[in-house]
């Protein structure tokens, strides 16, 4: 039987709808969001994403402040930015893309944010309420992935969930949240002995380990729901185009599973659209007022 095609993109449409409603009702009230984004050189990826979150944020009625620095930045100026977004009460939320060069100190510049503006939640504070179950900021791409799994499965009490790569970014939040949810969660990565025996026990597989087409169909408990964080561009043989691939092994993942994210169209586009859920999580907080249902996790 094949599996169902889990449409991130529809999905993270509706995402963005809620927050625009919510952003209509708050400007009624005086209050605009503010989402600032830090670009720091002239990676082509990071361009077209930057510039994707500066189009949804106008979008959903946010204001939009991009700050777009050369590659070569000193990493006291960057600082200084951010000393400066932390101060300005137009901003509700700061995003530094990521990877930055390699000249600068990435977790330096992450826990120089205030943590009530860091919409990634990638600071050291809500890392560590993440891990302890308290309110915190949570991962665009893992919050995503929650919603989505949610969304295909209902409650996931008690569901066995192997998550492959332990990244800070989204391995080992993911695996934290699904914990929350009651699962039982194995965080397999490259040293993982016997990856394929592993998988085979999950009824939940997040792949995120960043290896083109890695997780065949074989491995796979029938029935399992899968989601692909994988976004690797590959240079098919004899095809003039290079062609975006997950980390899983999509046609023989599909005959397998009960459910899938396809790459692009899956996850991809939920971590903008939860970039935006954040941001709105934050002003709220900020404002003393209620959250958005269904956006948090
Ligand atoms: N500060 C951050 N840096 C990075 C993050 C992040 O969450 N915070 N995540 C990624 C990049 N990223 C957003 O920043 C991102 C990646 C992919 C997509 C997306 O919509 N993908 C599409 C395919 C797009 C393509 O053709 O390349 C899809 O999967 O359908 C959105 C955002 C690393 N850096
Ligand atoms: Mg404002």
């Amino acid at each position: 039987m094949a599996a169902v095609i889990i449409d991130g993109k529809a999905f993270a449409a509706k995402v963005r709808a809620q927050v625009g409603a919510a952003v209509t009702a708050l400007k009624a009230q005086g209050i605009t969001p503010g989402l600032a984004v830090v670009l720091v050189g002239e990676d082509p990826a990071s361009q077209v994403y930057v510039r994707n979150k500066h189009r949804q944020t106008i979008e959903v009625g946010m204001n939009s402040f991009e700050h777009r620095l050369p590659a070569e930045t000193p990493e006291a100026d960057l600082l200084a930015l951010i000393a400066q977004l932390n101060a300005d009460t137009a901003v509700d939320g700061i995003l530094v893309q990521l990877p930055l060069p390699a000249h600068l100190n990435a977790e330096l510049v992450i826990n120089a944010i205030d943590p009530t503006k860091d919409v990634d939640g990638f600071h050291i504070d809500n890392v560590g309420k993440l891990v302890t179950g308290q309110k915190s900021m949570v991962p665009c791409t893992p919050l995503g992935s929650l919603m989505l799994l949610r969304d295909s499965l209902g409650d996931l009490n008690g569901l066995e969930a192997v998550v492959i790569g332990r990244s800070n970014i989204v391995g080992k939040p993911m695996a934290n949240l699904l914990l929350q949810q009651g699962c039982t969660v194995t965080i397999a990565h490259s040293r993982t002995r016997d990856l394929p025996a592993v998988v085979r026990r999950a009824d939940i597989v997040v792949a995120a380990v960043g290896r083109p087409e890695m997780v065949k169909g074989e491995w796979l408990k029938p029935g399992a729901t899968v989601i692909d964080v994988g976004i690797n561009r590959i240079q098919p043989a004899g095809a003039d185009k290079a062609k975006l691939v997950g980390d899983c092994d999509f046609d023989s993942c599909a005959a397998v599973a009960g459910a899938i994210t396809p790459v692009p169209g899956g996850v991809g586009p939920m971590t903008i659209a939860c970039l935006l859920a954040n941001t709105l999580t934050a002003t709220c907080r900020r404002y003393g007022l209620p959250e958005p249902v269904g956006l948090t996790a």
